[in-house]
């Protein structure tokens, strides 16, 4: 999908941000277009402070001069604007393509509010035909792997599980220095279950599936911008 699409998205969750605003600032190329038009509003006299879910979006946020902080610093934000890889129809997600759903979801649980942004591509019926990305600590990385792939079987997962950046050569690591496995489950029947079995894995550190924490969807399209919502 096009980068005007993205923008177009990004456009629309800049129509929520008010002076005095604590926000988090998402990961990927659909929340890169989000930094990039907040910093024009920053430099027009906006006032927000801003924490980054990556190292990535904080160096990109540095050299567009946005204010930001931390979560030491600041103990809850009022929204938090990030991309999704998939959308369903209650807003639950999968994220952390881009490797940063840990700090992602320590923002998003963080804000009072979270807006995602994406194009029509991310819209599905049932969460789980991309690839769930869970990451684990590089200790007993086997053992984490075999437990993860029993998990996924228990709930239906058909395919397999690689670990990120494997096949190039050198395994991914993520800003906290973990790993990432991709699970290919084809479809997830019970998200709610499948979070806590994962999360009952020793091993596992956080898992990319965003349960009941997007209230609202800025999703474009060829035809426009739709507005998805849902009340918690
Ligand atoms: O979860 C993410 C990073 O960890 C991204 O938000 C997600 O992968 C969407 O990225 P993009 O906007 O590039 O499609």
């Amino acid at each position: 999908m096009s980068e005007a699409l993205k923008r177009q998205a990004a456009a629309m969750a800049l129509n929520e941000v008010r002076s005095g605003m604590r926000l988090g600032l998402g990961t990927g190329s659909t929340a890169r277009h989000f930094v990039d038009l907040l910093s024009d509003k920053v430099a027009a006299g906006l006032d927000v402070i801003c924490v980054p879910t990556s190292e990535v979006t904080a160096q990109q946020a540095r050299e567009l001069n946005i204010p930001l902080s931390d979560l030491e610093t600041l103990d809850r934000l009022d929204l938090t604007v990030d991309g999704a890889d998939e959308i369903d129809p209650e807003l639950n997600l999968i994220k952390g393509a881009g490797g940063a759903l840990l700090r992602e979801k320590i923002v998003a649980a963080a804000s009072n509010a979270m807006i995602v942004i994406a194009d029509g591509s991310k819209l599905v019926e049932a969460l789980g035909q991309f690839p769930l990305p869970i990451e684990v600590n590089r200790f007993g990385l086997g053992a984490t792997r075999h437990l993860v792939e029993q998990t996924m079987r228990r709930h239906g997962g058909t395919g397999g599980i690689k670990l990120r950046g494997e096949a190039a050569g050198a395994p991914y690591q993520t800003d906290g220095g973990h790993l990432i496995l991709d699970a290919f489950f084809g479809r997830i029947s019970a998200p709610e279950a499948l979070s806590i079995d994962l999360l009952n894995i020793p091993g596992v550190v956080q898992h990319g599936l965003f349960l009941h924490m997007c209230s609202k969807a800025f999703v474009a399209t060829p035809d426009g911008v739709k507005t998805l919502q849902r009340n918690f």
